[in-house]
């Protein structure tokens, strides 16, 4: 039974790829609690299986074995329809590529999962220039993606990811295409937003130095998953 506060919950968490007669093992035995707030780091070599995990735990994949639990509800044992509104209403999604419409300003970005969902447009562009804000991009609201740095494109990505006010934030590599400096600082305001907002945050990294900023870190090897003692 997941405890009241837990967000994202994984069981036995396995994922195997058919290569013609052989099963590709990616993933197998993953357990994982993600409680209210949490903020962890999964790290691994190349190939370990951490993008595989968080389409996993996003519901973008099916496991080969194995349960993700989200806000109590079972992701695989749902429909479709039911598992999309799950994901719509519990998580956000950011990654390594910022995919932000390229014809629409920063703002109008940000709005557009509010708007999805039947928010009334003056509230929508309210609560998206505010979000705009607190990332620090208050005054490049009417910036399309291309009049953006790499470091604020990123920005505008996780407040339209953080509008909806998601309880966990999955992101993969999100500050895999940016300069150290841009990095470091887009790796720290998503820790700040997550502590402000009380939103969990799952981020897959390759950068030891990163992870070790988050609560925790969990470490994906061969033998599975382990979390890193402080
Ligand atoms: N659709 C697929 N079909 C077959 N094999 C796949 C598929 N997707 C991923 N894999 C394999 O699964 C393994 C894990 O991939 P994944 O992208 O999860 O790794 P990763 O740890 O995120 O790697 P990286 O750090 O390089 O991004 C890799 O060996 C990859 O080749």
């Amino acid at each position: 039974m997941s405890k009241p506060n837990t967000v994202l919950e994984a069981f036995d968490l396995a994922k195997s790829y058919e290569e013609g007669r052989r099963a590709l093992k990616v993933l197998a035995g993953i357990d994982l609690r993600v409680d209210k707030g949490d903020t962890l780091a999964v790290v691994g070599a190349s190939g370990s299986g951490k993008s595989t995990l968080l389409h996993l735990l996003g519901g973008l994949d099916t496991p080969t074995q194995g349960r993700v639990e989200l806000a109590g509800e079972n992701l695989f044992a749902v429909s479709e329809k039911r598992r999309g509104q799950l994901r719509n209403r519990h998580l956000g999604f950011v990654y390594q590529f910022h995919h932000l419409l390229p014809e629409f300003s920063a703002l109008e970005n940000v709005m557009m999962p509010l708007l999805i969902r039947r928010q009334p447009r003056g509230e929508a562009a309210e609560a998206a220039s505010q979000m705009l804000a607190r990332v620090g991009l208050g005054a490049r609201l009417e910036h399309k993606p291309g009049e953006l740095s790499g470091g604020e494109r990123q920005r505008a990505a996780i407040a339209r990811a953080l509008v909806t006010r998601p309880a966990c934030l999955l992101a993969d590599e999100p500050t895999g295409n940016l300069d150290r400096g841009n990095a470091e600082a887009v790796f720290e305001l998503m820790l700040e937003l997550n502590h402000g907002l009380g939103t969990a945050l799952v981020i897959v990294t390759h950068d030891p130095e990163l992870a070790a900023r988050t609560g925790r870190v969990l470490r994906l090897t061969e033998a599975g998953l382990s979390e890193d003692d402080d």
